[in-house]
């Protein structure tokens, strides 16, 4: 359950976006260049403060002008996967999993690292360091480290944007597998209409900060004013 008020004004740019959603899976997160995604990705993730609003996940409430409540962004236990990765050049990819996990309570853990390798085809990989990886085994790497600190939500920002469309096309199944496998909502941004029609289950389109439209994909994407987004999207791709 994704349950979000959040309003911020910077200088020359205000954000407005209220959604509540009972679903998991995964929601995809669309708009122009400029139009708040990752300002609202960044306040959700506790990096940001709104001016108020609210967060709650879950029935968890991490952010909460009215009553006072701004759990710190580690606190969260939100998963966070950016555009490159972001793995510790000096560990190994087992060390990076496990990195994270470690940090999180034994019995507080839902997600074990066998499922992960399992789930993410990791296990040939273990030993190596970052260095030696691919752009997708990288980025199939840093879901796994987010996954492994067994998150309420995990937030992805273009996860697959710095990888071309082969590597793509070998990450994009386990990101769906990882929705269908995992009762974690996700919440996915991204500019690529080939990505949403293979893995969002709803669309949020946000536009100059605010939430311009919310629902099923198939939904969304029959819109007239849709077209009008992805049209001038489909110029940037
Ligand atoms: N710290 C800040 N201070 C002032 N303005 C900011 C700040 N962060 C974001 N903004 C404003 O918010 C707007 C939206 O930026 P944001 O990065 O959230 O957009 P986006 O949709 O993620 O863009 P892109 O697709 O290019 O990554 C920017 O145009 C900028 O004016």
């Amino acid at each position: 359950m994704i349950d979000i008020n959040l309003a911020k004004q910077y200088k020359e740019f205000e954000i407005k976006v209220r959604y509540s959603c009972p679903d998991i899976g995964i929601t995809a997160l669309l708009g122009r260049s400029g139009s708040g995604k990752t300002s609202v990705i960044n306040m959700i993730a506790g990096l940001t403060r709104p001016d108020n609003g609210h967060i709650i996940i879950n029935d968890r409430c991490v952010y909460d002008s009215g009553k006072k409540i701004h759990i710190a962004p580690e606190k969260r236990r939100f998963g966070y996967v950016f555009q490159e990765g972001r793995l510790f050049p000096h560990l190994s990819v087992m060390s990076n999993l496990t990195y994270g996990m470690k940090l999180v309570p034994v019995d507080e853990r839902y997600i074990e690292i066998d499922q992960v390798v399992d789930l993410l085809d990791l296990s040939s990989l273990l030993n190596r360091r970052p260095a030696k990886l691919s752009g997708g085994e990288k980025q199939r790497v840093a879901m796994g480290r987010a996954l492994l600190t067994s998150p309420y939500l995990l937030l992805m920002d273009e996860p697959l944007a710095s990888l071309d469309e082969a590597r793509k096309n070998e990450v994009l199944p386990f990101i769906k597998r990882l929705s269908t496998n995992l009762s974690i909502p996700v919440l996915y941004v991204t500019h690529s209409m080939d990505e949403i029609l293979m893995i969002a289950k709803k669309i949020l389109v946000l536009s100059h900060g605010s939430l311009k439209a919310a629902g099923k994909t198939r939904d969304i994407l029959s819109m007239d004013y849709f077209q009008e987004i992805t049209g001038a999207m489909a110029l940037k791709n």
